[in-house]
């Protein structure tokens, strides 16, 4: 018999941890509002979210490694939108925060979902904080409980 595992959508008695960038905060606070709705319509208790805000995205990987190495979350979720500007600056930024988030996910061994939209225009960041490509801080939310329940049963 072929022996399956995968996480349930279930929220319920699940600790989460949030770190979501102030840089663009007209579209990280509605990545924030979609991932805590998320949570808390798949059972999550408030008392199991906190959110701690940074300045920018390049600043997420380094308290995501803070929440992740304190064992206090099931997952951390990382929120940010990174939109390109006039330099290169936004690859920079990209690369060393997706590189980071990816870094304390495989050195805490605690799942760390990376929700941080990177665009070329604000038309395609607001499309994707509830509009018409729906609100990816909600969609990091659910990966964040999946995974946190695979790890579970692993
Ligand atoms: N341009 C964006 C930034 N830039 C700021 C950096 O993230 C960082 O805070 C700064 O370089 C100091 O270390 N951040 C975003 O989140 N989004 C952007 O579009
Ligand atoms: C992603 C960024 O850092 C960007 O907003 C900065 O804009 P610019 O490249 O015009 O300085």
């Amino acid at each position: 018999m072929v022996k399956i595992f995968e996480g349930k959508l279930t929220a319920q008695g699940l600790r989460f941890g949030i770190v979501v960038a102030r840089f663009n905060e007209f579209i990280t606070n509605k990545l924030l509002s979609g991932a805590l709705d998320a949570l808390q319509r798949h059972g999550a208790s408030a008392e199991d979210i906190e959110v701690a805000w940074v300045p920018g995205a390049f600043e997420i990987p380094l308290v995501a490694q803070k929440m992740a190495a304190s064992k206090k979350y099931d997952a951390v979720i990382c929120l940010g939108t990174v939109i390109r500007g006039n330099t290169p600056h936004f690859d920079y930024v990209c690369a060393e925060v997706s590189k980071g988030v990816a870094h304390v996910a495989l050195a805490s061994g605690i799942p760390t979902v990376f929700g941080v939209l990177t665009t070329e225009t604000i038309e395609q960041a607001i499309e994707r904080a509830g509009t018409k490509a729906g609100n990816k801080g909600f969609d990091a939310a659910m990966t964040a409980i999946e995974m946190a329940n695979l790890l579970k049963v692993m």
